[in-house]
């Protein structure tokens, strides 16, 4: 059934978008009629200050049965894992790596909102302006609970389990390969059906958008039209008790409504949920000597004031050719300014082929040095440089960040996947050094 969904293609667009059960509820040529269509509320959702520039100005028209405020007061939900106390620790340079996070055992019921952990993050979402990672494990549908995040957008990436969700907007669905971002405000609905896991990237700022390409020219990486956005979907179902839960503050708040939230329309605007599959990016990269910096990859961005420095990226690293003559091919040995955190979909990643698992992480902090293991160091140096096929059957993704990260108590600790012996795999690196060296004979 949910494979069949229909989707709106595009980046950035003004949609419009009416349930086919009510033809004709989408208000034509204004957006506060005295009386809706079909007797609806109209109710817009703002994603930038009214007064934002007009290429920036994001907000969407919601009709719907009834408008979002008819619900009780919040009230404070504890929640154990999430966390924007970034004080909790003190956070070491050290180079980090996490074995894969445990999804909660059958015996546990834990939903996508029960299931987020905060793993690392900077900022504070009250001054609006930092980034959160967080890790989900779940095994439970969401049941007459809807979540929406007042302090920033989420960017979604899916490892493990399919995610149904069913935003006011309409329904998505999410396979690993496949991220989605919903952003701030919007109300969803996690469903799924097997053990679940993935990686989100919060950002308290600003939103993301497709990286500017410079001189590769009007098309290529993550094309607009691959972006998918719901069609208008909606349901009248009176609920005892359906639960909106909210972050606000870095907390969770529940109230309590008599209704589900999912009663839009019709709707109309450029502020939507969207999702792309990883495998339609077009890779770009060297096709002569020499290795591009991985910002190459770049799917989407969230800018900073600062001109080319990203609040956070959103990197693949995707199957690919891999064709340089007289080039070490791997990653380079680096310090970055900016923060990398890795995850992995699934397969290998080729700077290190062993111990990052999908399913698990990297941390590599500002300044804090990383690159290939001495096997992947050893194994290119010395490889025959044919055309050679790299990461097939692999997804590893960066989160690259100009912000320091703090590790969370959860991430140091109470996870218990931080790999101690993660610096290891650079301790073999030996020696080459040859004095006497000269250069081959021609
Ligand atoms: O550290 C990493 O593995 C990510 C990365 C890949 C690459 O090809 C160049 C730089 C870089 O940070
Ligand atoms: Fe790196």
């Amino acid at each position: 059934m949910t494979s069949q969904l229909k989707y709106l293609s595009g980046f950035g667009n003004e949609f419009v978008s009416e349930d086919p059960r009510c033809p004709g509820s989408l208000p034509s040529g204004q957006n506060n009629p005295q009386k809706c269509p079909y007797g609806l509320y109209a109710e817009q959702l703002s994603g930038t200050a009214f007064t934002a520039p007009r290429a920036e100005n994001k907000r969407s028209w919601l009709y719907r049965i009834r408008p979002s405020v008819i619900h009780h007061p919040f009230i404070h939900l504890k929640s154990e894992y999430l966390s924007h106390n970034w004080d909790e620790n003190i956070t070491s340079p050290k180079q980090m790596r996490w074995l894969p996070f445990d999804v909660p055992a059958p015996s546990q019921a834990v939903d996508f909102v029960d299931g987020l952990h905060t793993l690392c993050g900077a900022g504070n979402p009250c001054t609006r302006s930092g980034i959160a990672i967080h890790i989900f494990l779940c095994n439970t549908s969401m049941n007459d609970k809807c979540f929406y995040n007042a302090d920033g957008d989420f960017l979604i990436v899916p490892q493990q389990g399919v995610l149904d969700i069913i935003t006011e907007f309409g329904k998505m669905r999410l396979e690993p390969n496949e991220i989605c971002v919903i952003q701030q405000g919007m109300r969803f609905s996690v469903n799924v059906s097997e053990p679940t896991r993935g990686y989100i990237l919060e950002v308290f700022d600003g939103h993301f958008q497709l990286p500017y390409l410079g001189p590769i020219g009007a098309n290529g990486l993550a094309n607009p039209r691959d972006f998918l956005t719901p069609v208008a979907w909606y349901e009248d179902r009176d609920v005892k008790g359906y639960q909106v839960i909210s972050k606000f503050q870095g907390h969770l708040f529940r109230a309590e409504q008599d209704h589900s939230p999912f009663d839009v329309v019709a709707w109309h605007g450029n502020y939507v949920p969207y999702k792309y599959n990883l495998a339609l990016f077009m890779v770009v990269n060297a096709v002569q000597f020499d290795h591009c910096d991985p910002s190459i990859f770049t799917v989407l961005t969230c800018p900073s004031n600062k001109a080319g420095t990203a609040i956070a990226d959103f990197v693949i690293f995707p199957p690919r050719w891999s064709v340089q003559e007289h080039t070490f091919r791997p990653p380079y040995y680096h310090r970055n300014c900016m923060s990398e955190f890795m995850g992995l979909i699934f397969g290998n990643y080729e700077a290190k082929e062993e111990g990052f698992l999908p399913g698990g992480a990297t941390l590599h902090s500002m300044m804090t040095p990383h690159g290939p293991d001495t096997q992947c160091f050893e194994g290119a140096s010395n490889a025959a440089l044919c055309p050679t096929r790299v990461a097939d059957g692999t997804q590893a993704f960066m989160f690259e960040s100009s912000l320091s990260l703090a590790v969370t108590k959860w991430g140091k600790e109470t996870c218990q996947k931080l790999d101690s012996n993660y610096y290891m795999c650079w301790q073999a690196l030996k020696k080459h050094f040859n004095p006497k060296w000269q250069p081959d004979a021609v």
